[in-house]
């Protein structure tokens, strides 16, 4: 598995000769720039689409940005053609695709062959991965078969708008809480009750890092579909860092900034995990550091922390300089 920052996923819809002339000045601002050909692009826009994300791919160099797509589901009409075309035209230059409504390890195993297929005629010699949405109730069922399904696999993604739909919940929204999804305190003697709204997506965004992080794959917060609420869009993203996600969708220019600052660690965060290692040169043993126990396991987690940090730092100069290294 390569080792490739990826705090945000951006969609790029590029059928749209405007967005598609933005390319170039996104590959130095995100991490990963996805061309999106499934929900979203109208139907009789598909190929455009596709022919879109050739252009873009073919016109531009990505360096150490990661150059991803979306294809259509593999139920639909689109799918077959978006694969082959891409793979035989710019194959060497993607770096993952992304499947929409996985369901179960046999649409991964599906994909897994066409590519291998694919990559042998065409003679490419870096094997393009797989990033599965989570996005239906099956695939949550059946998370921890898909995590294991092929050695492509990168990572996985949260759909929280699919999903809702596919589980029937009583929602409208593109990821995020709802305020009526809420604990009600109890009474206190003046009656008054405190209703503390609940995170929808705690239990499945724990069940995919825990599956993704089981077979050494990477999980991801998705879409955050309200660009008129940056707070929440942040405290969402924020949630998924702190459970184990590595980024998240930005679907607007406005949400590049957010997330890069969720998922770059917390620069006290990190002076700090960089105390826990200094004190404790082979990892083992319990010492204390300002008023806090650390052992071994601390130890883990403040490698964690400062490994992603340098990550971060080889690519971002600013937070490098933040950051001490
Ligand atoms: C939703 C949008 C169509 C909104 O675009 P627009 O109306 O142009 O918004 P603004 O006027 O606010 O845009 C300001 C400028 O920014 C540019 N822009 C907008 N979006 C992008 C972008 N994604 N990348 C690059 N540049 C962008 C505009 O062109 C304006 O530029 P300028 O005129 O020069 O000032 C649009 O944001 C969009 O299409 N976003 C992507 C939507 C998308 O991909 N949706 C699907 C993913 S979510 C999903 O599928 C659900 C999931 O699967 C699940 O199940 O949960
Ligand atoms: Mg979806």
């Amino acid at each position: 598995m390569p080792i490739s920052l990826e705090r945000m996923i951006h969609f790029v819809p590029p059928n749209i000769e405007k967005m598609r002339a933005k390319v170039p000045d996104l590959v130095n601002k995100v991490d990963v720039v996805l061309g999106n050909l499934e929900d979203a692009i109208p139907a009789d826009a598909k190929s455009d689409a596709r022919n879109g994300f050739i252009q873009l791919a073919r016109e531009n160099e990505f360096g150490s940005t990661g150059l991803w797509t979306r294809v259509n589901c593999l139920n639909s009409p689109w799918f077959l053609d978006d694969v082959m075309e891409i793979v035989q035209t710019v194959g060497d230059k993607l770096d993952v695709v992304m499947l929409p409504k996985v369901e179960g390890a046999w649409d991964i195993h599906y994909l897994d062959q066409l590519l291998a297929q694919l990559e042998a005629k065409g003679g490419l010699g870096k094997p393009i991965l797989i990033h599965a949405i989570l996005e239906t109730a099956e695939g949550v069922k059946n998370v921890e078969q898909i995590a294991a399904a092929s050695p492509r696999m990168h990572g996985m993604s949260l759909g929280p708008a699919d999903l809702a739909a596919s589980r029937g919940m009583k929602t409208t929204r593109v990821g995020g809480g709802h305020p009526d999804y809420a604990v009600l305190s109890d009474s206190d003697n003046s009656g008054v009750r405190t209703a503390f709204q609940q995170d929808l997506w705690h239990y499945t965004v724990g069940k995919m890092v825990d599956a993704c992080l089981s077979y050494g794959l990477k999980p991801f917060y998705g879409p955050f579909g309200d660009f008129s609420d940056p707070q929440a869009c942040e405290s969402q993203f924020r949630n998924a860092f702190l459970m184990g996600c590595l980024g998240a969708w930005s679907l607007h220019p406005s949400q590049i900034e957010i997330a890069k600052k969720v998922f770059s660690p917390d620069p006290a965060e990190v002076a700090f995990a960089r105390k826990i290692l200094d004190a404790m040169p082979d990892g083992t043993g319990a010492v204390m550091i300002d008023g806090k126990m650390q052992d071994d396991a601390t130890w883990k987690q403040a490698k964690v922390i400062v490994d992603l940090a340098q990550l971060v730092s080889s690519k971002d100069k600013e937070l490098a300089e933040v950051y001490g290294f």
